[in-house]
């Protein structure tokens, strides 16, 4: 916790019943029980508060009404009869409350004083403490259609009076089809109205947000977004994602839990946390962006399998997920990859990427020094060095995950040292195995042990990678596969038109955060802190009493 620093504020008000000395500094509010109040206890011992400036969300004044207290919301609230006579102006500062699990909840403190001008000096300065960073206008997109279907609800009744307590005005959309949110934001949104974006649905939701705003923000910018070879401009507009899909492992993995209240706090606080993003090209052609899993094999499978059954809701991956494992397809092909060099940390690290991440600070500073030095072409200049490396297999799983992908299924996701913001991918090899050894990886992913450490998996951390199916290779490499397996290779080509003959399919698809890709050769480059979330990054809960605690002074 932050020391006090210099005092903008103190004075003597009364909590309940109780006198507190209270305080305000640029960082904290600190009241403090008075040994002197007449509810003083000798064997209680002084009860003291602080809370970071930061993590208030809102100060209202109390105002009289009848000898009794009228909030600025129009509620009702006697506070004359129970706080003493001498006590006639109040003032209710609402604040960060930490519950379990990295969950938020709004707490309320009530301060009386008999001084009308201190009261009013108390709200106006602290209000002022709150006008930097904190988001006052927010465009709001809906999906009424994702997870259980609650998005509206859950905004109406969770979110919606947060934001109103907090004093911000919104814009909301409802979403009425597929992309909408999307191309109202590549084509029709006023951006410069708002202070941020906010995203009520899952990662697919997410998805269509970050695609509005890259795209408009290269366009802005005169940046080419087809291009895989150009320096993406990063997007200024924070974006907000309250979760109501049904993975929502973007949310999880950089806030810590799928919970639309501490979301919305979060965001009124102006929270900001830079993240990754890869864009993915087939052929020079621009396909998607992805910001969590572009897995192909198991989890495109599962996703490809899943999207005919969305009536079923979340179950559906659990359904798909039993159904593709049993299946135990594996695909041949060609991965390449551009290792990370000069960064800080592995995939197989023991740290974890949380709130204010060294790693992510040092590896982004690091990656836009080195674009600014090479700003020409860093893959043909690597290419001709020969930093690429290739692997040539079978797979059952071939997964890139550029934070951890954290999920309720998988609190520890499938890349747990993956970083949110280090300019880097973690790119997850699972090469044919047994039923048995791919169950002991999956089941890894739920346990402490570790599901990199198996003969059949590897991981790099990379910022660029490619992948051919085996059957889109070049003519000489599909010569050398011909002899070895030509049979194999025409059946999978018909079986993939008719799967009832038991054959394995020779091609899986992509899945990118959550969307099938149509094209399996892909080209992935990693643009490190592209966008910006409400969020700070998983908190690491407290382990022992911090020492520095003002109240311990
Ligand atoms: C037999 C025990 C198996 C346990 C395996 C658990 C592994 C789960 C890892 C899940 C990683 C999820 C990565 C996130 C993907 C999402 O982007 C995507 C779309 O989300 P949404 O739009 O909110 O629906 N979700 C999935 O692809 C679901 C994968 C589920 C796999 C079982
Ligand atoms: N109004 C709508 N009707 C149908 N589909 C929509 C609508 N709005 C958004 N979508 C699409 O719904 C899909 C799933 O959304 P998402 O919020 O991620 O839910 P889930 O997590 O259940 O997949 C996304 O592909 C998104 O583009
Ligand atoms: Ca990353």
């Amino acid at each position: 916790m932050e020391r006090p620093g210099r005092l903008l504020l103190q004075s003597e008000l009364r909590v309940r019943n109780a006198a507190y000395d209270v305080s305000l500094s640029r960082s904290l509010l600190i009241w403090k029980r008075r040994t002197s109040s007449p509810v003083y206890h000798p064997f209680r011992p002084s009860v003291c508060h602080s809370v970071p400036v930061s993590e208030i969300i809102s100060v209202r004044e109390e105002e009289e009404e009848n000898g009794s207290r009228q909030r600025d919301d129009g509620s009702w609230k006697k506070i004359r009869e129970r706080e003493g006579k001498d006590c006639r102006q109040a003032f209710t500062v609402l604040y960060v409350e930490r519950c379990r699990q990295h969950r938020w909840r709004c707490a309320e403190v009530t301060f009386t004083c008999s001084d009308e001008a201190v009261c009013q000096h108390w709200v106006s300065s602290i209000r002022e403490q709150l006008a930097t960073s904190r988001p006052k206008h927010l465009l709001v997109y809906i999906n009424p259609y994702g997870g259980k279907r609650q998005g509206k609800r859950i905004y109406e009744q969770k979110v919606a009076p947060l934001f109103t307590q907090a004093g911000i005005s919104t814009s909301v959309i409802v979403t009425e089809y597929a992309n909408h949110a999307r191309d109202h934001l590549k084509m029709e949104a006023e951006l410069k109205k708002f202070d941020g974006v906010v995203c009520v649905g899952g990662d697919g939701m997410f998805s269509e947000i970050i695609h509005g705003l890259i795209w408009r923000t290269q366009i802005d910018c005169g940046v080419d977004p087809n291009s895989p070879e150009e320096a993406l401009s990063p997007c200024s507009l924070r974006i907000g994602i309250i979760p109501a899909g049904s993975t929502d492992c973007i949310c999880f993995a950089s806030v810590g839990t799928n919970d639309p209240v501490t979301s919305a706090l979060h965001i009124i606080v102006g929270d900001s946390q830079p993240l990754d993003v890869c864009s993915v090209h087939h052929n020079n052609m621009f396909l998607r962006y992805s910001v969590s899993l572009l897995g192909y094999g198991f989890y495109g499978d599962v996703l490809s399998d899943s999207e005919r059954k969305r009536w079923m809701g979340p179950a559906r991956y659990d359904f798909s997920g039993l159904k593709m494992f049993l299946t135990h397809h594996y695909y041949e092909g060609t991965v390449s990859y551009l290792p990370a060099k000069g960064i800080i940390g592995t995939p197989r690290d023991a740290t974890r990427c949380r709130s204010g991440c060294v790693i992510c600070q040092h590896n982004g500073q690091l990656n836009s020094e080195r674009s600014e030095k090479y700003e020409m072409d860093e893959a043909s200049d690597s290419e001709s060095s020969g930093e690429w490396r290739t692997i040539r297999g079978k797979f059952l799983a071939i997964n890139a995950a550029s934070m951890s992908c954290a999920c309720p299924r998988s609190p520890k996701g499938l890349s747990p040292a993956a970083h949110l913001a280090d300019g880097t991918t973690d790119l997850i090899l699972v090469r044919k195995c047994s039923r048995f050894n791919f169950l002991r990886h999956l089941l890894r992913h739920t346990s402490k042990d570790d599901q990199f450490d198996l003969t059949f998996i590897e991981v790099h951390r990379v910022r660029r990678f490619r992948f051919m199916p085996r059957h889109c290779q070049s003519d000489s490499d599909l010569e050398l596969d011909l002899h070895e397996n030509s049979k194999r290779q025409i059946f999978s080509q018909i079986c993939k038109d008719h799967p009832a003959c038991g054959c394995a399919p020779a091609y899986s698809s992509w899945n990118c955060d959550g969307e099938i890709l149509t094209h399996t050769g892909i080209d992935v480059r990693v643009h490190g802190q592209l966008i910006k979330l409400f969020a700070r990054g998983i908190e690491e809960l407290p382990v022992f009493e911090d020492l520095s605690n003002p109240c311990a002074i």
